[in-house]
């Protein structure tokens, strides 16, 4: 069953064809991969998806399972972005975007806000229902980060974490959302081999103890390849091949364009 639809999605800027024609399928519980050389299109994609661009053209469908189990499929195209987030779908950036002068523990709690059930009212006065769910929020809060393997790091400031775990918080904010999709743009971009594998770990443990669908930019061939069930290939904003690793890897138009020479391509 299909989590997330683009359908001809196309995104320009002024005479610049970012995305051009995507058409992308994502199965629940499936990890799929965007990849691409560098100005291909995939940050462009995942910021149509996720409703901080609108599309020029195109749809994009998300079919979430509500409350009472129930799916229904949504067009979601040009949504706000938390909008977007609260009908399940969190993401990381390229870039790290933590609060680094708060705790571990805050960055998470600052992200769980969307799901704490009190207004700012309730919240100002101290009412119950306000401290009921504050302590609910801090007990998942803990309970994520011990499944992320950060608990022993709770009260750290998030600047003093080592690079890879810094990392690992980034997608434990995004999971403090309760997506039912992960994006996740480059999460190896600047990882040394030891936090990569620790990274291939943790994205499988998402998809397999989590039960999450991940959808996952990367430019780590290795982690890539190993990884995903499905992988989307991108140039200059087009879509040059679809499959699994072994047909992607076996794909000539894949090699040319990561190589940038003629590999006898079959038209
Ligand atoms: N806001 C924007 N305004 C104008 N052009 C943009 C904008 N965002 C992206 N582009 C252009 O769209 C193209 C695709 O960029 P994009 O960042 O999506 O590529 P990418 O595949 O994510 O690249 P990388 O792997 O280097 O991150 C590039 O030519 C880029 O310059």
């Amino acid at each position: 069953m299909s989590l997330l639809k683009t359908e001809n999605v196309v995104m320009q800027f002024g005479g610049v064809v970012a995305v051009n024609d995507l058409n992308i399928d994502i199965k629940k519980g499936e990890l799929a991969a965007l990849i691409g050389p560098n100005g291909a299109g995939k940050t462009t994609a995942f910021n149509v998806i996720t409703g901080v661009y609108a599309p020029t053209k195109g749809k994009v469908l998300f079919s979430p399972v509500d409350s009472v189990g129930v799916t229904n499929e949504i067009d979601i195209t040009a949504r706000k972005p938390n909008k977007i987030t609260n009908l399940g779908i969190a993401r990381t950036f390229q870039n790290i975007r933590l609060f680094k002068e708060l705790t571990v523990m805050e960055n998470v709690l600052v992200a769980t806000h969307q799901n704490v059930d009190f207004n700012f009212l309730s919240a100002t006065l101290r009412l119950p229902k306000a401290i009921r769910g504050e302590l609910k929020a801090k007990q998942d809060c803990e309970l994520l980060l011990d499944r992320m393997g950060l608990i022993d790091l709770k009260d750290e400031k998030a600047s003093s974490l080592p690079y890879g775990q810094q990392r690992h918080l980034e997608i434990a904010r995004a999971l403090a959302t309760d997506p039912q999709l992960l994006l996740l743009d480059e999460p190896a971009a600047g990882m040394n081999p030891q936090e990569t594998d620790e990274l291939t770990d943790l994205i499988l443990k998402l998809k397999t103890d989590f039960g999450l669908t991940i959808f996952m930019i990367e430019h780590h061939m290795d982690l890539v390849m190993e990884i995903s069930d499905h992988i989307y290939v991108l140039d200059f904003g087009c879509t040059i091949a679809k499959g699994t690793p072994d047909q992607i890897q076996n794909d000539p138009k894949v090699i040319e364009a990561y190589l940038g020479v003629d590999a006898d391509v079959e038209d």
